[in-house]
């Protein structure tokens, strides 16, 4: 692409010849190829403006720079942030793809990732070809793709959406984190609407506090334009008033709260599933779900809602919803014909694992056994709050390691313990997750229940920097063949 293009628009001064073409964009300097413009961001660990010479020696052609010092022998462009103009010139790189495609964001601390599957569902039952960007991975239609964060990098996302609509992608879903919309990974988005799940305690370590917190997730709602719809939570009251205040938009609100326009009514909850009614303009439409749990409910019916205001037929709507089993390490069974029930679980907040186990409580006849851990470099004041919902509502609580990250394992437990201390005495601590799980499960009995929270579906644990494979359900499976076959 012609630099002149690539660049028009952007808030930038120029210094150099600009008649020269861009054949790529990079923001690492590790994966500069030769033609490339190197846009130097300045980070939270590091400053990418130190890694100009690499880049240049690896034949970046142009540089995007924040720092007015900086001089080389390729064209310069100055700007006042890069990630900002990172997002920009992605999306003038790609030809605006977004715009093309019916994107919808969903963001809020927990239920983004099974909402967004919830909808794919829907969606690909209309006979359309759905993206989907996310924690579990990203899609394009049936083929799967890796993905190491939950909203990749601006460069990242507007390169999937071409290829999104190059191979006849029509709707795509999207988990939108508030990393992601604090650092401008989603800044050139068109999306079609948003979606808010709710707001609790999680990344204090990334935001100052819970308002701004709920300041970087009102960004996708204030970006909204045009015949977007904001689809809110209206139980979570306190958020609902701010989104309602920064977006311009009409708002569509779902809940259980007697003003909202999609209602959950009449739930009954059981062990294997919910089944409850949306009622919304006169109508009302049963719903099925294979999954228990009030926040249940609340994720169908933000897909619900999304669906019907995209004009998809309610029958469809219900009978999709239906059709979905479950979503990967959500509320996962690992069945091998035991007699106490093991479960699967991505709860790494307080407010989350407090719904799992809340939920796990309601339908368990003998014991519940919880085992979980904290995330090592993440939200600290978490901690003890999540010890102190695992022993308010597990007979057993075995505090173990999730990914320690960069962090000492037993740092991270000595954080934890507090919590759990001021509430019961029945706890072990086990550093090491596979005999942690190893425990939980061979002290279950018939009737009880072990849950195993944080990692879902993760395939590995990160302990000292270092990746090693590691799989909560195939752990659980390996204890079972020892005591059944499995
Ligand atoms: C806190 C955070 O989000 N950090 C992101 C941020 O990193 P950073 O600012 O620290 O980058 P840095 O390491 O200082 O490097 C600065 C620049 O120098 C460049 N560099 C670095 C080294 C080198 O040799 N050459 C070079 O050019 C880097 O590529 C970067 O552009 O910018 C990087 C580039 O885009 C991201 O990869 C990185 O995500 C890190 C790895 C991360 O762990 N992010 C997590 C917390 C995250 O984003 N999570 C959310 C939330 C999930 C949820 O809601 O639960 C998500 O969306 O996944
Ligand atoms: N609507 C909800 N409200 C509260 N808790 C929920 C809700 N939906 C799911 N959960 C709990 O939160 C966990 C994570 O759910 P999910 O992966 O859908 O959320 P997420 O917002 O995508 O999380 P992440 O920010 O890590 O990507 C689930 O395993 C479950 O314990
Ligand atoms: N997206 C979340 C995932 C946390 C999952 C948990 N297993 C952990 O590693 O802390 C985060 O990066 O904070
Ligand atoms: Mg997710």
């Amino acid at each position: 692409m012609h630099f002149v293009n690539l660049v028009g628009g952007l808030k930038a001064e120029i210094v150099g010849k600009t008649n020269i073409d861009i054949s790529g964009i990079a923001y690492d300097s590790r994966q500069v190829n030769p033609g490339d413009l190197f846009v130097a961001i300045p980070g939270f660990k590091t400053d990418g403006h130190q890694f100009i010479n690499q880049a240049v020696s690896s034949g970046a052609a142009a540089l995007v720079v924040t720092d007015r010092n900086v001089r080389a022998d390729v064209p310069v462009v100055y700007v006042d942030n890069s990630r900002k103009a990172l997002a920009f010139l992605a999306a003038n790189f790609y030809g605006h793809p977004s715009h093309a495609l019916k994107v919808f964001g969903v963001t809020g601390t927990n239920g983004k990732t099974t909402t967004c599957h919830l909808l794919r569902e829907v969606f690909s039952q209309q006979g359309y070809k759905v993206g989907v960007m996310g924690t579990i991975g990203n899609w394009l239609g049936t083929q799967r793709m890796n993905t190491a964060r939950t909203t990749p990098e601006s460069l990242e996302i507007q390169k999937m959406f071409r290829d999104m609509v190059d191979s006849g992608v029509s709707h795509v879903v999207m988990e939108v984190s508030s990393h992601a919309l604090e650092l401008h990974r989603v800044d050139q988005v068109n999306f079609r609407s948003a979606v808010f799940t709710n707001l609790s305690q999680d990344h204090l370590d990334f935001h100052e506090n819970l308002e701004e917190y709920l300041q970087a997730k009102g960004k996708l709602f204030k970006g909204l334009t045009g015949d977007a719809l904001a689809i809110i939570n209206m139980d979570d009251m306190g958020s609902f008033r701010h989104l309602q205040e920064v977006t311009q938009v009409p708002i569509i609100t779902y809940g259980r709260h007697k003003d909202a326009i999609f209602k959950a009514e009449n739930i009954v909850l059981s062990r294997d599933g919910v089944t409850f009614d949306i009622s919304y303009r006169e109508q009302k439409l049963p719903v099925a779900l294979h999954t228990p749990g009030l926040f249940s409910v609340y994720n169908a019916l933000a897909a619900a809602t999304v669906a019907l205001e995209e004009g998809v037929e309610p029958g469809a709507v219900s009978s999709a919803l239906a059709d979905v089993l479950g979503v990967s390490g959500r509320f996962q069974r690992v069945d091998c014909g035991q007699e106490f029930t093991v479960i699967v679980d991505y709860a790494h907040t307080p407010d989350s694992l407090k719904n799992i186990l809340v939920t796990a409580e309601e339908f368990v006849s003998g014991r519940l056994i919880t085992v979980f851990g904290c995330g090592g470099d993440r939200d600290k004041a978490k901690r003890p709050l999540m010890g102190e919902v695992a022993a308010k509502n597990s007979d057993l609580t075995v505090v173990t390691s999730d990914n320690p990250r960069s962090e000492e394992p037993e740092d991270i437990i000595s954080d934890i313990l507090p919590g759990v201390k001021a509430y019961t005495e029945n706890y072990r601590v086990i550093e090491d997750r596979r005999q942690a799980i190893h425990y939980a499960v061979s002290q279950a009995k018939a009737g009880d229940m072990v849950v195993i929270a944080g990692k879902g579906h993760e395939t590995y644990q990160e302990i000292k920097g270092q990746v090693f494979p590691f799989d909560d359900r195939e752990v659980v499976k390996d204890v079972l063949r020892g005591q059944i076959s499995c």
